[in-house]
């Protein structure tokens, strides 16, 4: 199935796109006022070969749940459990991504794709796998496709298999195709995994050849004695595992994680399917960079969303030549940073739906 998603990717058609600039040049506003909405109205004509390209609606943000077996190098002043905790939160509508989901109108749908402890109250009894397509905006749903409960230390051994690895990007492309199916007109990545800054910091390293200390941050909120040995565990792993660029699935495998795995799969999923896909922080930009390794056009499909305040965020983002479109020092995850960027992706496109050109409105051009 990854083989079918990667051949099903194309690059942007570039017809559309000259519509779209020259569509731009025609509305009632001096050329260029809209600034980088205008080139990412173009690049979501060119994803969808259609100008206009449709709104970006309904929105339906995928929180990808896993846990860590690096937690045991304390890179995280957080217990392991507080993943379940969270999952558990997200299905009860209490977290960050549910507020702004709601303010959004967006669904949410929680996968849990490695989770190592039981979720409280055993949320899975009611989880529906069979289920298809997004839940409403105020019922989040779960779907259960735990890959191993946890990846295994990434100093110590390859944090998965390449079976385990695969399984997960495969995850991510099923999540992505039933969203779209149900009708999702944009994709979110949302991301839950203590832990999981110091894999995205790996893959940003092992991605980008950028040195650890460059991409390695402080996550949920590390002391300075923490912080250092964090920088450490990357760079061991790097040097432990030698992971190839060229080869995402293994690099994925080495020092990566389960929910990194199936955000990258989820990210081509879209990008096959021609729909954009709004990425949240740092633990979306590592897969984005596995994403744009498997299938460099990829990128057409995705927006950043905003700039996370971890340093490595800003690497993969210059490494994959996309702008955010907010930078507010965000580094909560779950997809909220993609959130509050979603109404600026659907101005961008509803200005080419709805504006009057200078013809039409009888307006003087200069
Ligand atoms: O999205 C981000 O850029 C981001 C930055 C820092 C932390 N997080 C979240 O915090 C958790 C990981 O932090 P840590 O310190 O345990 O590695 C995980 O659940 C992420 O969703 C997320
Ligand atoms: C409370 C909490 C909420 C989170 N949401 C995403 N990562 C998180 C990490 C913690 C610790």
């Amino acid at each position: 199935m990854l083989e079918t998603t990667l051949a099903a990717i194309r690059p942007p058609d570039a017809e559309a796109m000259t519509a779209a600039r020259d569509l731009q040049g025609r509305l009632t506003k001096p050329a260029g006022s809209l600034g980088a909405l205008e080139e990412l109205s173009v690049r979501l004509a060119g994803l969808a070969g259609a100008c206009p390209p449709p709104l970006p609606e309904p929105a339906a943000v995928a929180v990808f749940a896993g846990d860590h077996g690096v937690h045991a190098q304390r890179v995280t002043p957080w217990p392991q459990e507080v993943t379940a905790q969270m999952v558990a939160n997200f299905l009860a509508g209490g977290a960050v991504v549910n507020a702004f989901a709601r303010q959004a109108g967006a669904s949410v749908t929680v996968v849990d794709v490695g989770v190592a402890t039981p979720l409280p109250g055993d949320p899975t009894a009611a989880a529906d796998p069979a289920a298809e397509g997004p839940s409403g905006p105020g019922t989040p749903r779960l779907i259960v496709a735990k890959v191993r409960a946890g990846t295994r230390d990434l100093t110590v051994t390859a944090a998965l298999t390449r079976d385990e690895a695969r399984a997960a990007v495969e995850t991510g492309i099923t999540v992505a195709g039933r969203l779209v199916d149900a009708g999702a007109g944009i994709l979110l990545t949302g991301d839950m995994g203590i832990g999981n800054t110091t894999p995205a910091a790996a893959l940003i390293a092992a991605f980008t050849g950028v040195d650890a200390a460059e991409v390695t941050g402080r996550g949920t909120g590390v002391d300075d004695e923490t912080y250092q040995r964090k920088i450490g565990v990357v760079r061991a792993a790097l040097r432990r595992h030698a992971p190839d660029p060229a080869d995402p699935l293994g690099v994925l495998a080495a020092v990566g994680g389960l929910e990194h795995a199936a955000l990258a799969g989820f990210v081509l999923g879209a990008a096959a399917r021609r729909v954009p896909v709004l990425l949240d922080g740092v633990i979306a930009v590592s897969a984005a960079l596995a994403a744009a390794a498997f299938a460099p056009d990829a990128v057409a499909a995705m927006v950043a969303g905003h700039r996370s305040a971890e340093p490595g965020a800003g690497v993969a983002l210059r490494h994959l030549g996309l702008d955010p479109l907010i930078d507010l020092g965000l580094r909560l995850g779950e997809g909220t940073g993609a959130l509050l960027a979603l109404p600026v992706v659907t101005g961008a496109v509803r200005v080419l739906h709805e504006v009057a050109t200078f013809d039409s409105a009888g307006v003087a051009e200069k």
